[in-house]
């Protein structure tokens, strides 16, 4: 079997604050093949946004990575040069965020952003044809009329459509890796599922590796035959989506399932988790889910590991054996 196109082992990112280092990424491990989508999952603050940005170089000062591996294409990231390591993010790994305003550049026309991706990576030869394949790309974002609307600036098109434009931006340089951080929240359902299709047809037909962070649980279990839950910088539970969400081993998981609201079950009752989120930079070497936890006992308060769940699974809890049904 090839080796997955991305491979982290024991990712650890912390930020220094004043109250004391907040590690926002622990132990994290994940892999990603070629044309496989991943979903990423877990409340506000669970660290996904920060493993991917670990991931792509992307972290922001005083965050930094303090251990693990990243692997891409089989080149170690942490040990890439600066320059080599940006070569790399512009042309095989790219960043769609949620908020398209601040990915946008305002002084430049939406056609300059796209042609620019498009020449720079020599996907076209010359500026007629940059523009060109910078409409048709733009089009199959759903941006109607796209090839007069090139020289339109981000502030006059609507939200959903800067929002398809970035995405375009991301797609341009045709990369293996897209990380696609709730690209599709402000969009309606409709534009939604036409930009998820297209990113299922280039997995599909180009090989494109997708890691998808998002909210909804939904469009995970539709779109990502992977899912990985994360809470307070840790994965707790990881494994075929539709074992996990048919048959959670991780309490965490599944008061997640029972907190979100369901398409197919709009009248579902609603339950919400219990509690916060633990402050990160106040840690100790427990379960971090076990003071929401109505399945928590005196043991969760020593450490506890990933562990195989079964159907494929890992699970963060030392009571999963007993979630079995
Ligand atoms: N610049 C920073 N300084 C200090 N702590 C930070 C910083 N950026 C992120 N964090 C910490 O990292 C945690 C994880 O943030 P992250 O953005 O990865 O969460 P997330 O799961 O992506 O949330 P969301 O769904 O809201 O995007 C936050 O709760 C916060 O404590």
């Amino acid at each position: 079997m090839n080796p997955p196109l991305l491979s982290v082992r024991g990712l650890r990112t912390v930020f220094p604050t004043r109250r004391g280092p907040v590690v926002a990424a622990d132990d994290v491990d994940l892999e990603i093949a070629e044309g496989e989508a991943l979903g990423i999952v877990g409340e506000s603050g669970s660290g996904k946004s920060v493993t991917f940005l670990s991931v792509l170089g992307l972290l922001r000062p005083p965050g930094r990575i303090e251990a693990g591996e990243i692997l891409f294409a089989g080149r170690d990231l942490r040990r890439l040069p600066h320059a080599e390591l940006r070569a790399l993010r512009g042309r095989q790994m790219a960043l769609a965020m949620q908020d398209a305003l601040s990915a946008l550049n305002p002084a430049f026309t939406i056609g300059t952003q796209v042609t620019e991706t498009l020449l720079t990576h020599r996907i076209a030869p010359d500026m007629r044809a940059a523009r060109a394949q910078a409409a048709a790309l733009l089009t199959r974002v759903g941006i109607p009329a796209a090839a007069e609307r090139l020289d339109d600036y981000p502030h006059q098109f609507s939200g959903g459509m800067r929002q398809r434009a970035m995405i375009a931006i991301s797609l341009a340089a045709r990369p293996r890796l897209l990380v696609a951080d709730e690209p599709t929240t402000a969009l309606d359902v409709t534009l939604r599922a036409q930009v998820l299709d297209l990113l299922d047809t280039l997995r599909r037909e180009d090989g494109l590796a997708l890691a998808l962070i998002t909210h909804d649980l939904a469009v995970v279990a539709e779109r990502c035959p992977r899912v990985m839950v994360m809470y307070a910088g840790q994965v707790v539970e990881s494994g075929p989506t539709e074992a996990v969400i048919a048959r959670p081993r991780h309490p965490y998981t599944r008061g997640l399932l029972e907190s979100l609201p369901r398409l197919e079950d709009p009248d579902r009752p609603l339950h919400p988790i219990p509690g916060q989120v633990p402050d990160l930079a106040r840690l100790d070497p427990g379960c971090r889910f076990r003071n929401r936890c109505g399945m928590a006992i005196a043991e969760c308060a020593a450490p506890v590991t990933l562990q195989p769940a079964g159907e494929g699974r890992l699970s963060r809890c030392i009571r999963a054996p007993e979630m079995a049904p």
